[in-house]
């Protein structure tokens, strides 16, 4: 019992849709205004203490945001909470650092909370930047001597210096997560919680707070952690829960969640056949069957960047001799074609003829990719052609580092790098460079 950190047993929250239950929303931002980004220690297990305010009768507009929720977090756990938009990530970050209570069910938090969450929660609006750090200390039980050995640390990571005087209702939402990511992870709360800050502010910014959750993930601290980066979930988090409608669909290894979620969550055609007359083609030819496929059946059906894909198609033809050939075209939604190739062209026997070729792993970028194939005859005439014969998903992996934006480019190749470290001394001259453009 004592190494958990965080339980949620049965937890259960109603909205009612397009009109807040008993104008919730605002219940809760008043309600936050009592509240600083941490929270210290409170009664262990948190039965829901009231019902929801009065729902009338047309039940019909009212939903579960969350529904019978249960998991545990172990003290030191990194906990990645992952689902679509709506999944109820946000309310149950918002339950467990006691900013809205459940309709039902009970929870447990065990030691000092430092919660992330949305734009307009977390800070009292009315008191400057620097105020609100000292409150946040005292909250966490911090001496104010405890408080100014972190402020620098904390001004200087949240780059906003020069508006530390400033109320905090007059900060744009980039500043306000600057300073209360600052805040929540140099306060040092035994339980952080962080929700999707990083999706506001700049690609610079958001790796150095992914840097700094690595940091903290790395110092045993525990961390509840919602997001949309799959990269960043598998790198960070030890352990993944997935939601979906506000039921838990999956928890476990991070890897294993996170890949359950990407492989369900996305409507992918990696086998296709087709049969009788309908089948794409003519008379003398027609396409069968194709699909793509891990090269190793050993390590199930998900794709990633890392991935041997096998490509294997299918046509059929009722005339003996002809000379046909395969012409494929993989595309990527957003980046366009991505290759074109052609098989030889050889004279094939009536019957079931069948191609295939492999792309190797460490060549494709992540992506949702599709197939084009055609079955040619001599050369350049297209007999059969199946335009979305294959639609199929990339997936990113675990990266090492504190980068977890998209890669750029068409392809994403694995080289073989050198990296020489016989460095020779640069020369200094007073002359002028030569063997540049203008050399
Ligand atoms: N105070 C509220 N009143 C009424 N409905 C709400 C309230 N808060 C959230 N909801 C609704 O509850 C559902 C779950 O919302 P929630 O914000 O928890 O989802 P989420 O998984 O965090 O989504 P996202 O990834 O888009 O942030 C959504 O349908 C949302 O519109």
């Amino acid at each position: 019992m004592s190494d958990i950190a965080i339980s949620v047993e049965g937890v259960s929250k109603q909205y009612r849709r397009g009109i807040p239950i008993g104008n919730d929303r605002m219940t809760e931002v008043l309600s936050n205004l009592g509240r600083g980004l941490v929270s210290g220690p409170r009664r262990w297990l948190a039965r829901s203490r009231r019902p929801e305010p009065c729902v009338p009768a047309e039940a019909s507009a009212d939903f579960w945001a969350l529904k019978d929720v249960s998991f545990d977090v172990r003290r030191g756990e990194v906990v990645g909470i992952i689902g679509r938009n709506g999944a109820g990530k946000s309310t149950l970050l918002k339950i467990l650092s006691r900013i809205t209570e459940p309709t039902a069910g009970r929870f447990g938090v065990r030691g000092r909370v430092g919660s992330l969450l949305e734009v307009g929660t977390g800070f009292h609006q009315e008191l400057t930047g620097r105020e609100n750090i000292f409150l946040n200390g005292t909250v966490l039980g911090m001496s104010r001597r405890e408080v100014l050995k972190k402020f620098d640390e904390i001004v200087a990571f949240s780059e906003i210096e020069a508006f530390l005087d400033t109320p905090a209702k007059r900060y744009s939402s980039g500043m306000y997560v600057r300073l209360a990511f600052a805040v929540a992870a140099h306060l040092e709360p035994e339980i952080l919680i962080v929700d999707e800050v990083l999706a506001v502010g700049d690609a610079r910014f958001q790796k150095k707070c992914l840097g700094r959750l690595g940091e903290i993930a790395a110092g045993g601290r525990t961390v509840l952690f919602v997001s949309h980066n799959t990269p960043a979930v598998l790198t960070l988090c030890h352990r993944a829960v997935w939601l979906s409608d506000g039921r838990v669909l999956g928890s476990g290894e991070a890897k294993d969640v996170v890949s359950e979620y990407l492989e369900l969550g996305t409507a992918s055609t990696k086998e296709r056949h087709w049969a009788g007359d309908g089948a794409p083609g003519d008379d003398r030819v027609r396409l069968r069957s194709a699909s793509v496929a891990p090269c190793d059946s050993t390590t199930g059906t998900h794709l990633t960047v890392d991935t041997a894909l096998r490509f294997r198609f299918e046509f059929s033809t009722a005339v003996s001799g002809a000379t046909f050939h395969y012409c494929v075209t993989v595309s990527e939604t957003e980046r366009g074609c991505i290759f074109q190739t052609h098989s030889a062209a050889v004279p094939c026997p009536a019957g079931l003829v069948c191609g295939e070729f492999v792309v190797p792993g460490g060549l494709l970028n992540d992506g949702t990719y599709t197939v084009r194939v055609q079955v040619m005859e001599d050369g350049a005439k297209v007999r059969a052609d199946a335009p979305e014969s294959l639609v199929f998903q990339i997936h990113d992996v675990e990266r090492s580092g504190a980068w977890f934006g998209k890669w750029a480019g068409a392809v994403r190749p694995t080289l073989a790098w050198t990296v020489s470290n016989d460095v020779r001394p640069i020369a200094h001259t007073d002359g002028p460079d030569v063997g540049g453009p203008h050399g």
